[in-house]
């Protein structure tokens, strides 16, 4: 179908004996936001890095635009036009926000695009006030806020975010969700995360994983009124 955007058949990946994401067929449509949930060890975070390029699947497919990008590199998939962010932070703290926004947008748009690309990200994530400051300055919710100015200066259509929110305050929970929804206008988003107050404040359809597969897909509020939900999060058998 033509607005799914991104789409898996069978993915698997095998860590020794252990199948930590195991067969899973998922598609994207365009204009979605998507959270993927589960308790801990429940190959979320496995399955985004198949689809980020920081994981080459052991079976299976992944298929970007209609495209096979399975086992491509994060760099190749970055061209593509989609925005990664992962845990790892890919800040310079000894740089100003608009230095690492720009250096970001530069290297996808070159310079010619780049101070537009930098001036609209500022704008967008409400960064102007905090334009000059160096990054290493910064509140932990403000700099995740710049790592999201930096994925969008790139002026992405598909955007992966692996836990977003983690060690954010309730304030900046709230904060995030408002810039998420904002980048939600101009992407397809993929978010993995484990906050329930954040995926509540922007999920609409949530993928709950449970042991390497997908559980249940639906709505946030039929996935949290959902017993085996309660039940994989409580421990109890799936
Ligand atoms: N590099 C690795 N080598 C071996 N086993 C791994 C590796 N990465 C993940 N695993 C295992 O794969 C399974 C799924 O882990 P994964 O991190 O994808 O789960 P998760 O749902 O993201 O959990 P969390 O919410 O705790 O991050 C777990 O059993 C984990 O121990």
């Amino acid at each position: 179908m033509a607005d799914i955007v991104l789409e898996t058949r069978g993915v698997t990946m095998r860590f020794g004996g252990v199948n930590a994401v195991d067969g899973v067929d998922f598609f994207l449509r365009r204009d979605e936001l998507r959270c993927l949930i589960g308790p801990n060890g429940a190959g979320k975070s496995t399955f985004f890095k198949c689809l980020a390029g920081m994981l080459t699947p052991s079976a299976g497919e992944i298929l970007i635009d209609g495209q096979e990008t399975t086992g491509w590199h994060p760099h190749e998939i970055a061209r593509l036009g989609i925005g990664i962010k992962t845990q790892v932070p890919s800040v310079m703290d000894g740089l100003s926000v608009r230095e690492n926004i720009w250096l970001a947008a530069l290297r996808v748009l070159g310079r010619q695009g780049a101070d537009g690309a930098v001036a609209d990200a500022l704008e967008r994530l409400d960064l102007g006030d905090l334009a000059a400051r160096p990054v290493g300055q910064l509140a932990h919710g403000e700099r995740q806020r710049v790592e999201l100015g930096i994925v969008i200066a790139a002026r992405p259509w598909l955007v992966l975010l692996d836990e977003p929110a983690a060690g954010m305050t309730a304030d900046e929970i709230e904060r995030l969700a408002a810039v998420i929804a904002e980048i939600g206008r101009q992407a397809a988003i993929i978010i993995v995360e484990h906050d329930m107050q954040f995926i509540r404040a922007i999920a609409r359809t949530v993928t709950v994983f449970a042991q390497g597969r997908i559980l249940m897909e639906d709505h946030v509020d039929a996935v949290m009124a959902d017993p085996r939900v309660r039940d994989i999060y409580l421990g109890k058998k799936g």
